[in-house]
């Protein structure tokens, strides 16, 4: 049976109800599932200075990304650590056994980081521990099956040896691809891709790259390049939207990010636009 990758934003992941985590319960006792998770909104109320502009770094390419330092991973750590809990007592609540990983527990592995910033109007070299993500060792997930779900908390250990920061949607993409997973979802705290202000339902690969280069901004832009690192890598369909998995998964609320072109696909069924975006 085919395992999926759900990737909980941090943006939202205290405000998922009772019913969301009924309904993942349900999913899972059927289902092999990898849960990786995010920290901006927990880091933001761990301390103000993570409210801070400062606190995220912008390469020459536009690309954001957390300043890391050790103190930082030490909060990361901290933060995860009370989510994980509480991801594990609800889920077990529920009849599903949690298994916990840290990415850089030989999970997933990262390369050299950028090392040019833009600070006000320069471009200044600074150490971050950040990298991009380079291997995913599935074996480390032995236990995955229906019933036992694991969550991963996206840090990655790099070329030497050093516990690093990753793009928690873009690690969800590695990973999901790694284990061979059908689909990706990413619930965040927005229901649909919005594209000119309309919500979209589904949107094909290379239209979704096309938006991303064109008009997609922060946290979307991210998920845009994730989800197409993870159909590039074989998962079927990227799910972005902010509904119970499976209402995601049938694609009855959200966005279906597709490799074949969306107009050879059916239209949405939440009464939404289908956009291919061929004609910009
Ligand atoms: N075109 C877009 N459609 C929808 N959301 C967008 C778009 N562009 C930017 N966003 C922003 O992306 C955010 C989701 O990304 P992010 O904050 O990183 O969430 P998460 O923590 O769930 O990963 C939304 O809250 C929204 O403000
Ligand atoms: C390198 C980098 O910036 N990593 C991200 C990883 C967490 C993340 O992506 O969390 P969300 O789900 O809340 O977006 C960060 O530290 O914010």
């Amino acid at each position: 049976m085919s395992p999926i990758v759900v990737k909980l934003g941090g943006s939202c992941l205290d405000d998922l109800a009772g019913a969301w985590w009924n309904d993942l319960a349900v999913h899972a006792a059927e289902h092999p599932v990898v849960l990786v998770h995010g920290w901006s909104k927990p880091l933001k109320q761990l301390s103000s200075r993570y409210s801070d502009p400062s606190a995220i770094l912008r390469d020459r390419y536009g690309n954001q990304s957390r300043w890391t330092t050790t103190e930082v991973i030490e909060d990361i750590k901290t933060v995860s650590t009370v989510m994980a809990d509480d991801v594990a007592t609800r889920l077990e609540y529920r009849g599903i056994t949690l298994e916990r990983k840290l990415g850089s527990d030989g999970l997933v592995y990262a390369g050299p980081g950028e090392r040019w910033w833009w600070q006000g109007k320069q471009l200044v070299e600074l150490e971050n521990l950040v990298g991009p993500i380079t291997k995913v060792e599935p074996s480390v997930l032995k236990n995955l099956r229906p019933g036992h779900v694991y969550l991963v908390t996206p840090l990655a250990s790099n070329e030497l040896g050093q516990e690093v920061n990753t793009d928690a949607d873009r690690a969800a993409a590695a990973i999901a691809g790694a284990i061979g997973a059908t689909n990706l979802v990413l619930v965040t705290d927005v229901a649909h891709l919005l594209i000119d202000d309309q919500p979209v339902s589904r949107i094909d690969a290379d239209a979704a790259a096309a938006f991303r280069d064109k008009g997609a901004t922060g946290g979307m832009r991210k998920k845009l390049r994730a989800a197409g690192e993870a159909l590039a890598q074989g998962v079927t369909e990227v799910v972005i939207g902010s509904a119970p998995v499976s209402d995601l998964l049938a694609g009855r609320t959200g966005t279906v990010i597709t490799r074949a072109p969306a107009s050879e696909l059916a239209p949405g069924r939440d009464g939404t636009a289908t956009q291919a975006l061929k004609e910009q």
